[in-house]
């Protein structure tokens, strides 16, 4: 597993932008190389920031939105439509305005799907879902992901991973349904630390004030069970990416040299 890296920026917008740039040329280049890039989205204020970003930068355009395929790392286990599932934000912040080929948005199900109320179901058929677009030679239950973006919450969960719940835990299943998350709502669908750590790179961000202590434990040497997002680390680069108050409580011998 690769060592986190760090980026600081001047305030959230600017690491919005930023973090929009760097994922415009991350998925120029695996289509260049690859033919096809895939990414894994995530939600919360910060993953929404970067999708609006995106939406605002004209080397959006640059991007072969046909040939990218888009996983979510996490869900709220709520109805197809909802304002608070992670799916209809990106939509709304981004994935509406762009050409995708619906067959490569692999949204995980919503609880009026085809496993009802089922959350144990769902996440079943997710993770078989990923396992079918998995290639061969990968050896691996999940695609090869280019980037995973994974928002940190201010109690340091990433997807729907909290501190001491069960979910961290996990060692064998790649996507698990959540029981009682501490935040609302309590029943969500997530990817697992395995599944996380399979992409060639995890990018985590924070921004603001509220998420400074979550990003200081996650970067001190605090365990992937009481901190989640210590746990989430690419197999070839783990990215940081926070703006300066989200960066403020860390010590100064992380602190990298230079900020934008
Ligand atoms: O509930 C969730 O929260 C986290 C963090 O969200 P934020 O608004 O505090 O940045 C998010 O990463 C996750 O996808 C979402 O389901």
């Amino acid at each position: 597993m690769s060592t986190p890296q760090l980026v600081v920026h001047r305030d959230k917008e600017l690491m919005a932008e930023a973090a929009a740039a760097r994922l415009i040329t991350k998925i120029v280049d695996a289509q260049a190389s690859r033919g096809s890039a895939s990414v894994v989205l995530t939600g919360g204020r910060n993953g929404n920031g970067l999708l609006a970003a995106l939406a605002g930068s004209p080397a959006r355009d640059a991007i072969d939105w046909a040939r990218l395929d888009l996983w979510w790392g996490d869900e709220r286990f709520l109805p197809e439509g909802d304002p608070e599932r992670n799916v209809t934000q990106a939509r709304e912040a981004l994935l509406d305005s762009v050409p995708l080929d619906p067959k490569r948005v692999h949204a995980m199900p919503a609880s009026d799907g085809p496993h009802g109320s089922d959350v144990e179901a769902a996440a079943a058929a997710y993770a078989q879902e990923l396992a079918e677009a998995s290639a061969p030679e990968n050896h691996a239950a999940v695609p090869s992901f280019d980037v995973l973006l994974l928002g940190v919450g201010p109690d340091t969960h990433v997807a729907s991973l909290f501190p001491e719940h069960p979910g961290v835990r996990e060692t064998e299943r790649t996507v698990i349904g959540v029981h009682g998350a501490p935040k609302p709502p309590p029943t969500r669908v997530s990817l697992t630390l395995p599944a996380i750590r399979t992409a060639r790179e995890v990018w985590l961000l924070a921004a603001g004030e509220d998420k400074a202590n979550a990003v200081a434990m996650a970067l001190s040497g605090t365990g992937e069970i009481q901190a989640p997002a210590a746990g989430a680390q690419g197999r070839a680069r783990t990215l940081w990416l926070l703006d300066t108050a989200a960066a403020s409580r860390l010590p100064r011998s992380l602190y990298p040299p230079a900020s934008a």
